[in-house]
C-alpha cells in the first residue's frame, strides 16, 4: 500500500468544525445476539436523539472474499468527538471495516459514510480530514524522517509544525534517520505522525501500539488522549483491552463480521456478567461474548 493511500493530506484543524467537544452518547439500550453455537446476550447500546451527521456512519455494510464473508451487515456510529474502540478476535473482520472505512475497499452492500462522504468515491475530498495508521503502513525507505515528515506536512493546510510532530510521537532523535533504518516500534510512531501531521477530525488507528516497549507505549497513549480530548473522533482497533478501556468511550465488538456489542467498557462488562455471573473484566467479557475463552485446565487425575 501507498503513502497516499494510507495517510491523508489536508486539514481539519481543531475549530474547523470537524471535532467539536467530545460528547459520548449515554444511555442504554439493548442489542440481541445470537449465533449457532453460543447463547444469546443482551447488551446495552448507546440509545438516544442521534445527530443528523455522525463522524463515521456505517450501515448495512457487507464484504465477501470468495467464500468468506468478512463483513456480514455491519452497522456503526461514531459521533463527533467520540472515541470508540473496535475489538474483535482474530479474523472477526476489523481490518475489512477499517479499509472499507479509509476507501481502500468497496463493499459489497450497505453504505458507509465518514464526515458525509463515501470514502471510496471521496477520497481526495476526505484527504487530510481524517487521519490513518495502518497496520503494515510502506513509506519510502530511503527518505529521512524528517524528509518524509515534511513531504506530508507539505499536504495540510493547517498542519502540525515539524517539530511538534516529531516531538509527540517520540522520534525527534531519529529526524535524520533514514525510514529503512528504524526499529518496528520507531516506524509504528512514524505511521503515527503520518496519521496526525494535518490535524485530523478523524483518526483511524489500526493497532496504535503494537510492537512498542511499554515505556513508548504508555507514552503514545498519553498524547492520544491529549489528541483525544482536543476533540478528535477516533476510530481505535486494538487487541489490546486494556488500551481501549482506558482510551476509549465505548467499544464495539465485532465477531464474525456481526457487531455482537456497542457499549461503554462498564456497561458491557456489567451486562456480561448477567449472564456470566463470573466475569468482572474487559478482558473477561471479551473472551465470554466472542466463545474464545480457554477451557477450563483438567486435572489429569479427575479423568
Ligand atoms: N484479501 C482477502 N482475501 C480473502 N479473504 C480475506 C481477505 N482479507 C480478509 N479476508 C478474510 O476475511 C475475514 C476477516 O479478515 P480481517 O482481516 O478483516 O479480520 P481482522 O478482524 O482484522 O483479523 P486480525 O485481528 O487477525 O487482524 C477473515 O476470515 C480473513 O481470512
Amino acid at each position: 500500500m501507498d503513502d497516499s493511500t494510507t495517510h491523508t493530506a489536508g486539514h481539519a484543524a481543531a475549530g474547523t468544525g470537524d471535532h467539536p467537544p467530545r460528547n459520548p452518547r449515554p444511555g442504554p439500550a439493548t442489542t440481541n445476539r445470537t449465533t449457532a453455537n453460543r447463547t444469546t446476550t443482551k447488551l446495552p447500546t448507546p440509545s438516544g436523539p442521534t445527530p443528523v451527521d455522525a463522524a463515521i456512519e456505517v450501515s448495512g455494510v457487507t464484504k465477501r472474499f470468495r467464500d468468506t464473508t468478512a463483513l456480514a451487515g455491519v452497522d456503526l456510529r461514531v459521533e463527533h468527538g467520540e472515541v470508540v474502540g473496535l475489538l474483535g478476535p482474530n479474523g472477526a473482520g476489523k481490518s475489512t471495516l477499517v479499509a472499507a472505512l479509509v476507501g481502500l475497499r468497496r463493499p459489497d452492500a450497505g453504505t458507509i459514510r465518514v464526515l458525509g462522504l463515501d470514502p471510496a468515491r471521496d477520497r481526495q475530498a476526505l484527504r487530510g480530514r481524517v487521519g490513518v495508521q495502518l497496520q503494515g503502513a510502506v513509506f519510502h525507505d530511503a527518505l529521512t524522517v524528517r524528509e518524509l515528515l515534511v513531504l506530508h506536512i507539505a499536504f495540510h493546510d493547517a498542519p502540525y509544525p515539524l517539530d511538534e510532530l516529531l516531538d509527540l510521537v517520540d522520534l525527534t532523535a531519529k529526524a535524520g534517520t533514514r525510514v529503512e533504518r528504524l526499529s518496528g516500534g520507531q516506524h509504528q510512531r512514524l505511521a503515527l505522525a503520518i496519521a496526525l501531521a494535518g490535524r485530523p477530525g478523524v483518526l483511524v488507528l489500526d493497532e496504535l501500539s503494537t510492537g512498542l516497549d511499554p515505556g513508548a507505549r504508555a507514552r503514545i497513549r498519553t498524547r492520544i488522549e491529549r489528541i483525544r480530548d482536543d476533540g478528535t473522533t477516533i476510530l481505535l482497533v486494538s487487541h489490546d483491552v486494556e488500551e481501549v478501556e482506558r482510551l476509549c468511550d465505548r467499544i464495539v465488538l465485532l465477531d464474525d463480521g456481526r457487531v455482537i456489542a456497542d457499549a461503554s467498557p462498564t456497561a458491557l462488562v456489567d451486562a456480561c456478567r448477567a449472564e456470566h455471573p463470573g466475569v468482572t473484566t474487559l478482558d473477561g467479557a471479551f473472551l465470554a461474548l466472542t466463545g474464545t475463552a480457554p477451557a477450563p485446565d483438567t486435572d489429569p487425575e479427575d479423568e
